[in-house]
């Protein structure tokens, strides 16, 4: 007997398990068991299955006009039936991410508020910092594994939407339980709540969250110190990935914390590998190796930072001195070319200023600044990528400066959601006569030039921190080191499709998810190994524990526990 045909010991019945979404059948309660658990007549009489729920799910989702109302449907159904949300998630995956995930879920942050209806995940905020021990001591939390943590203040390319930013931990939850396998009932989404800065949240009647200026500085790290005093002590080997925090806190807070418990941030390190993943896998089409690239990051921030680290590391990697890996990378942010001496200079972008020696004899259109145009046609660069939240930043005189000195230009405008993305796909196969190599952070609408399909691969971090996720439980892993995202990067691109055409796939399709993160863990979980982060186990031992962590939304049969 398979496990999931092992009877499960439920305790509760009638309305009350109809109204738990980690125990909910809907109609396909069994004649039996609605007998046994007090459900007839609280259900049509006729008991379906999980296949027509999901089909009649579709039929509903596709109905409507508006993603954000497909986008409030589809949380509706998370918080009554999970286990129906997950199949339809996973039998319609490319259809269904957009919906749950970006860009709908930006919409969905803005607008928080407003479709709220019922609660999931836990707010804790800062009017209620001396009591989150006790909150978290509920017997609800018990079986927590996982937490994915946001303080909204960075949601996506929108900025600070407060308590809003729940959306991004509950949809970066529901990708961990659809693709990596995690049980939904090991997950919490947490906001934190510090309040805010954005001006028409504060005026909003109906904005739900704390209605007063974000809390900073030192009271602001106390608070953070109290929530993770308080996490580690309840649950000791929980793994918490921190999401959409300002880079003023971003950096810090993974530095801080990372030795204390097992935590990642997925900005930062989650979305260096799936770019490195994809240009890795781009070079293969280029023809150009790593350290023959010439890189031009746009946007040092938060995910620049990550980024550039990670290709750095890379190159010297591949044999490059690190002097020599940084002389073929540049960095513009908002005030232009990172270079030695301009105000505003942040420690995490250090390795990517350049001396002014270094800019000496450029050609510019202003003394005193120099900006991406400037940058692309001095540099020329083989590589373009946009982590700025600044749309229409890579325009057309950019881009044709670029494809006038790469044959294969790799320009990855990585910015979520789409009103955000520094180019659109269309523009930029456009303008490189369908020669670009395209990667952006959110899928897409097809491109076709010269009557074929261009590719758009979906250069998103859900691509990572599944795997990461999945590996961590597998193998109980301790810490993750920035080897095990390195891994992540390099098992990601092995799996690029065979470039047989002209415009090529870097990365494996979304449909592919489930397989991603099985791949990633693999080689997530060797590293860790290697690294000393998690107790020894035999190879052969690896494919049984990752599969052995793996949740699937199928319906077990129930009987009464006694
Ligand atoms: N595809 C993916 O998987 C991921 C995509 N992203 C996307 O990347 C974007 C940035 O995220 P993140 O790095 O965390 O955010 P950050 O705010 O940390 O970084 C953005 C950087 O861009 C700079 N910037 C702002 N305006 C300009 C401008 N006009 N020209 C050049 N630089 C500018 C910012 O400077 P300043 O602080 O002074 O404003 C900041 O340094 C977001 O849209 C996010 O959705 C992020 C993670 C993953
Ligand atoms: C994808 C993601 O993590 C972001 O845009 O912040
Ligand atoms: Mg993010």
């Amino acid at each position: 007997m398979s496990s999931d045909q092992i009877p499960l010991e439920v305790d509760i019945e009638g309305a009350v398990l109809l109204t738990n979404p980690l125990l909910n059948k809907g109609t396909a309660f069994t004649d039996e068991e609605r007998t046994a658990f007090s459900l007839h007549g609280l259900l049509p009489p006729r008991v379906g299955t999980l296949d027509a729920q999901v089909a009649r799910r579709l039929q509903a989702v596709r109905a409507f006009t508006r993603d954000l109302d497909r986008y409030v449907f589809l949380r509706g159904l998370q918080d009554a039936n999970e286990t129906l949300f997950y199949a339809l998630l996973t039998r319609h995956l490319t259809e269904m991410l957009p919906l749950i995930y970006t860009p709908t879920v930006g919409q969905a942050c803005e607008q928080f508020s407003h479709y709220w209806h019922f609660p999931r995940g836990l707010f804790l905020s800062w009017p209620h910092r001396d009591i989150i021990n006790q909150i978290l001591a509920h017997p609800r939390y018990d079986r927590i594994e996982t937490i994915v943590v946001s303080d909204g203040e960075r949601i996506l390319g929108l900025g600070d939407q407060g308590a809003g930013g729940m959306g991004i931990p509950i949809g970066k939850l529901s990708i961990y339980t659809a693709c990596a396998g995690l049980d939904p009932a090991t997950t919490l989404p947490i906001l934190l709540d510090t309040g805010t800065d954005n001006a028409e949240r504060i005026a909003d009647p109906l904005y739900m969250g704390w209605k007063h200026e974000r809390v900073r500085g030192a009271d602001y790290d106390a608070f953070i110190e109290t929530f993770i005093s308080a996490v580690t002590k309840r649950w000791p080997r929980v793994l918490l990935q921190w999401e959409d925090f300002a880079r003023v806190n971003a950096g810090p807070l993974l530095e801080r914390y990372r030795d204390r418990l097992c935590s990642f941030n997925d900005d930062i390190q989650g979305t260096a590998a799936v770019a490195a993943a994809t240009l890795l896998a781009g070079t293969k089409v280029s023809g150009i190796s790593l350290c023959d690239q010439r890189f031009v990051l746009f946007g040092a921030g938060t995910a620049g930072s990550g980024i550039g680290r990670m290709l750095l590391d890379l190159m010297v990697h591949e044999g490059l001195t690190r002097r020599e890996a940084q002389d073929r990378f540049f960095a513009v942010d908002r005030h232009g070319l990172l270079v030695e001496g301009m105000a505003d200079l942040q420690s995490f972008q250090a390795p990517f200023v350049k001396s002014r020696a270094a800019v000496a004899g450029w050609q510019l259109a202003r003394p005193d600044r120099i900006d991406l145009l400037d940058t692309v046609r001095n540099v020329r660069p083989t590589v373009l990528i946009g982590v700025s939240g600044q749309p229409g930043a890579f325009t057309e005189d950019i881009i044709r400066s670029m494809a006038d000195s790469v044959e294969r230009p790799l320009i990855f405008p990585l910015s979520n959601p789409l009103s955000r993305c520094e180019a659109t796909p269309a523009d930029l196969a456009r303008w490189t006569g369908g020669r670009a190599l395209i990667g952006t952070g959110s899928p897409f609408p097809p491109v076709v030039i010269d009557g074929q399909p261009v590719t758009v691969n979906q250069t998103n971090n859900a691509y990572i921190f599944p795997g990461v996720g999945l590996a961590v439980h597998a193998v109980g892993a301790r810490r993750i080191s920035d080897a095990m995202f390195v891994a992540a990067a390099r098992a990601l691109a092995a799996l690029a499709p065979k470039a047989t055409q002209a415009h090529p796939k870097l990365l494996p399709p979304v449909e592919g998810l489930r397989d991603v993160a099985v791949a990633v863990a693999r080689a997530v979980a060797l590293q860790a190994r290697a690294d000393g982060l998690c107790a020894g186990f035999e190879d052969e031992e690896l494919d049984r524990l990752i599969a052995a962590k793996r949740w699937e939304p199928v319906y077990r049969p129930y009987r009464r526990s006694r």
